[in-house]
């Protein structure tokens, strides 16, 4: 049984889940867990290998040894695969291309999600902010909040080009074959019964957080 408050939220590329979810959860005083951050890892680590990221065998093999650990720090949480820092190159866009690859692996995906229970359950936190795309229906679907965080796609994706050098273009390409591969595996794009949706398409950064925040605080006072 996990004591802590569970907030879990999903959605597509670019909604802002990660950005959103790790600002409610310092407003919150929870912890964050970002989901994404492990496949991504994983990811890394099948380019560095050399592996085909279509070659499944391939990259269930990698799953024993995958050494995959968060680090927080004053700047922020860094990720580490063995001694190496991938913080920054899990964000890449050559590991955005093809990371769909190694979510649709079934074996990744239990592997992965077992891991995510298990750092949810052993949160010192009084509680924990959880994003990726089936947290609210396969992770923690009996999560205090559930919420499916979304935004109208043009919104996402001139989100996501402000962030990377690339042009938009080019960023719009890969987020809408990457939305559309992940829904392939998972459905992050309706919320499922008991999941609230918040759509930040009208809403600034803060009144997004506000969102959030505001859905935790109601939840906890109907548990009072
Ligand atoms: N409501 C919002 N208004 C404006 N910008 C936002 C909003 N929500 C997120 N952002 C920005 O959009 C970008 C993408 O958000 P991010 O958290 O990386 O999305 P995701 O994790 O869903 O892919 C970030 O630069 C973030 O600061
Ligand atoms: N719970 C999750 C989280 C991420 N993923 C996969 O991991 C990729 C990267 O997730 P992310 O959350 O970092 O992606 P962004 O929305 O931040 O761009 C997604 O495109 C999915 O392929 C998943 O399948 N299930």
């Amino acid at each position: 049984m996990c004591a802590a408050v569970v907030v879990a939220v999903d959605g597509p590329a670019g909604s802002g889940k990660s950005s959103v979810s790790k600002a409610a959860s310092r407003a919150l005083g929870y912890a964050f867990l970002d989901t994404g951050a492990a496949y991504r890892a994983l990811t890394w680590q099948a380019l560095e290998s050399g592996i085909d990221t279509a070659d499944a065998a391939a990259i269930v093999a990698l799953l024993d040894g995958f050494d995959y650990r968060t680090t927080v720090t004053d700047e922020g949480t860094r990720v580490t695969v063995g001694d190496a820092d991938v913080t920054d190159a899990i964000r890449e866009p050559r590991i955005s291309a093809v990371v769909s690859d190694i979510a649709r692996v079934p074996e990744v995906r239990l592997a992965l999600n077992d891991a995510f229970r298990r750092m949810i359950r052993e949160t010192d936190a009084p509680g924990i902010v959880v994003e990726g795309r089936d947290i609210t229906t396969v992770v923690a679907p009996d999560a205090a909040v559930r919420i499916l965080l979304t935004a109208d796609e043009a919104v996402r994706i001139a989100r996501r080009s402000a962030e990377l050098a690339p042009g938009t273009a080019s960023t719009a390409g890969q987020l809408r074959e990457r939305d559309a591969r992940d829904a392939q595996v998972v459905d992050f794009l309706t919320a499922a019964p008991g999941v609230v949706t918040i759509d930040s398409t009208e809403l600034d950064f803060d009144q997004t957080v506000q969102a959030v925040v505001g859905l935790v605080n109601d939840e906890q006072e109907k548990r009072l």
